[in-house]
């Protein structure tokens, strides 16, 4: 389904195509991750992402953050091209940040919290206080829901909820347009994942910030998107606002996704059959080679 070009929007994006080298059924041997893919964001809305493993969200996430090039298609943010990754102005990068699944694989164990931050206002510069940077690192961790201490710590020393709250503080630290959120919240532990899913709407309603955010999670997604689109081998097959595609699903593959979800919840059906702790969600048949882009 395509959404069409909705005046006004943040973030557009038009028949994407991504493919993987490696063995696989693509027109030329590769995986096809993502076949044709086009959806927008407008300006402070959170479109949701979702799809089982496998169907393609990382990839259009790492496309829109400018980490991977798009064999074809097109990405515009207020309607201004957003080149390839590697190309992409300062203001460009400056304004799409990516937070990821793992937060402690994506912070350098070994840098103190106030080096990542400095870090990033050194790569942003017109993003670094004017003032007293010691006070605006503070006032950001304090943001975060995070004490001034933690400034002086390692990376390396936080917990997996604290680490994920310095990789929202140094995407916020430079005062993004769009927060690509992958997976931000599943690798933490239910308590945290619900403390962090909050602090993401607090700020996002602060910030007036636009989300892409991307879950397996249909749960957490509806908590927090407005829209959502369902991705599946490599296609979205069905979006709209969240509360009609998570209640009345056109897609024969959104109501599977529910299904599994509503499985999951509850993992011995009437007949005693005990499932797989991943709710026995179908293979997708999709190649699995991690070859080099
Ligand atoms: N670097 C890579 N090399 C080869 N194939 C890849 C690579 N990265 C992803 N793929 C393949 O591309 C397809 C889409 O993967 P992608 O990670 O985008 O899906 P996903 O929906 O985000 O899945 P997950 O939730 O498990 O991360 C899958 O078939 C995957 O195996």
């Amino acid at each position: 389904m395509n959404a069409g070009r909705v005046r006004g929007e943040l973030l557009d994006v038009r028949g994407l195509y991504v493919s993987y080298r490696g063995r696989g059924s693509g027109r030329r041997g590769g995986t096809v991750a993502v076949d044709g893919v086009s959806l927008s964001v407008a300006p402070e809305e959170t479109l949701g992402l979702v799809g089982e493993s496998g169907s393609g969200k990382t990839t259009v996430a790492r496309c829109v953050a400018g980490l991977l090039r798009p064999k074809a298609g097109t990405l515009t943010l207020d309607g201004r091209p957003l080149g390839r990754a590697r190309r992409r102005s300062p203001e460009s990068r400056r304004a799409v940040q990516m937070v990821f699944q793992d937060p402690r694989s994506s912070l350098n164990p070994r840098m103190t919290v106030a080096s990542i931050i400095a870090e990033v206002w050194h790569t942003h510069p017109v993003t670094a206080p004017q003032g007293d940077r010691t006070v605006a690192l503070h006032r950001l961790l304090a943001d975060m829901g995070l004490d001034p201490e933690v400034a002086s710590r390692r990376a390396g020393d936080l917990s997996g909820g604290q680490c994920q709250r310095v990789s929202i503080a140094r995407a916020l630290a430079v005062r993004p347009r769009l927060l690509v959120c992958d997976e931000a919240v599943s690798a933490l532990d239910v308590s945290v994942q619900a403390q962090i899913l909050r602090l993401l709407i607090d700020l996002r309603d602060r910030h007036r910030l636009a989300m892409l955010f991307i879950s397996h999670d249909l749960g957490v997604v509806h908590q927090i998107a407005d829209r959502v689109a369902v991705m599946h081998r490599g296609v979205i097959v069905e979006q709209g606002r969240t509360g009609e595609v998570l209640t009345a699903p056109r897609h024969p593959y959104t109501r599977e996704l529910l299904d599994a979800a509503l499985d999951l919840a509850d993992p011995v059906p009437d007949d005693g059959t005990i499932r797989d702790d991943d709710g026995a969600v179908p293979d997708d048949g999709t190649a699995d080679d991690k070859a080099a882009v």
